[in-house]
């Protein structure tokens, strides 16, 4: 016969999906019953009646109780939290992060110790590919084992959803909202909150509190790496989002050509007035090799990733040729690390993401937390 322990034990390997912890650790199972014959009932509370997710959650504690011996038959019996439960699983996730006790607004990602890399990917101009290099990069860490969350800061022209294959809505859970996750990557956009054929004609200031909230009140959980996709140039919100993370390391995105590189230096430079640092460039669309003949081409020039990186002084940490694959992939939402990992670009972000994980590192010597 089984044990109400070794069943508990069991379902201590069982996460709720969108919270990412332990469903005995959020007090969601609320009974369990072992009969003689060997079937076992389980009582899960959910944190949200018709929570989308309870058929996974019915699969994974089935599966997870049926693998203790002697377990004949399970039965998965749902039902919901009463307010004063949720408000429980909220304050346990939340674990003080997000709010100060006087009401502010605390980034945890700007906490001297907060274990996070923040890295923004910024670039001078549009169509350079900075959304395609986030979104590749993301999933190439998230590849080498990495917890990864993308956010999307692109505010205006948010592609992120579309190049990660993203869809529907966060789940928002007593004032914490629930990221979206593909290909192993958690993702925040404007993009989940507006209408995706009207253009956002947000303020400046409604612009700055959403993002403030996306880095205090999503429930990231423990990440080794948030990515930043910035808008072009060095308009109001890449500001006011390298105010709000003071820590973090900025990569430039160019193409090879003068013109790019100098409004790109502006990006790179902008870090000269807040906490951010450059850590490298990355030069994108640096060559095309045409597919029957083989012949290389350098379409935009040449220089632009090497020149940008001397004057910021940095490093040029990659080239990435122009593929097609690339930009069907960024349509279509597999991101070419996926589609075909192999393929030349696919190793160039590869690489960078094994550099960049080789980064997180000392926390030494970083700045104070910044309040609101
Ligand atoms: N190396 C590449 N090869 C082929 N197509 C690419 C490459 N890099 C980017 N693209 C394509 O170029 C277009 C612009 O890229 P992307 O949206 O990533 O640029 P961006 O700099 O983020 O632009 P914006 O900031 O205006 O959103 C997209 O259609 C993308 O698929």
């Amino acid at each position: 016969m089984p044990t109400t322990d070794q069943v508990m034990q069991a379902l201590g390997t069982v996460n709720d999906p969108e919270i990412g912890q332990p469903i005995t650790d959020l007090g969601m199972v609320d009974g369990v019953d072992v009969a003689d014959d060997g079937k076992v009932t389980v009582d899960v509370l959910l944190t949200v009646p018709g929570c989308p997710m309870k058929d996974t959650i019915t699969r994974e504690v089935t599966g997870a109780v049926q693998k203790v011996e002697g377990v004949t038959a399970v039965e998965v019996r749902l039902g919901s939290m009463t307010e004063q439960q949720r408000a429980s699983v909220a304050e346990k996730v939340r674990g003080g992060a997000g709010r100060a006790p006087g009401g502010q607004v605390v980034i945890p990602f700007a906490e001297a110790d907060n274990p996070t890399k923040v890295v923004a990917i910024a670039s001078g101009k549009g169509g350079v590919g900075k959304s395609s290099v986030t979104a590749n990069l993301a999933v190439a860490l998230a590849k080498e084992g990495l917890n990864v969350g993308v956010l999307d800061a692109d505010v205006w022209g948010y592609s992120i959803p579309r190049m990660l294959g993203v869809e529907g809505k966060p789940v928002a859970f007593n004032n914490m909202v629930m990221p979206l996750q593909a290909h192993g990557v958690k993702v925040i956009s404007i993009g989940f909150f507006v209408d995706s054929e009207r253009p956002v004609i947000w303020r400046g200031p409604m612009l700055h509190r959403a993002l403030q909230q996306f880095l205090a009140d999503v429930h990231w959980g423990d990440l080794d790496f948030l990515l930043c996709d910035l808008p072009p140039g060095t308009g109001d919100i890449a500001i006011s989002l390298a105010q709000m993370l003071p820590n973090a390391d900025m990569l430039v995105v160019t193409t090879p050509q003068q013109a790019a590189q100098r409004v790109a230096l502006r990006a790179g430079q902008m870090t000269a007035q807040t906490g951010m640092r450059v850590s490298g460039v990355i030069e994108n669309m640096a060559t095309f090799v045409a597919p029957d003949t083989g012949k290389e081409y350098r379409i935009f020039g040449e220089g632009g990733g090497q020149l940008l990186a001397a004057e910021l002084d940095t490093e040029l940490w990659g080239q990435i040729p122009i593929d097609t694959r690339l930009r069907e992939g960024s349509d279509n939402g597999t991101p070419l690390v996926v589609a075909d990992p192999d393929a030349p670009a696919s190793q160039r972000f590869t690489e960078m993401a094994k550099r960049l994980a080789k980064t997180k590192t000392s926390l030494v010597g970083r700045s104070l937390p910044l309040k609101f």
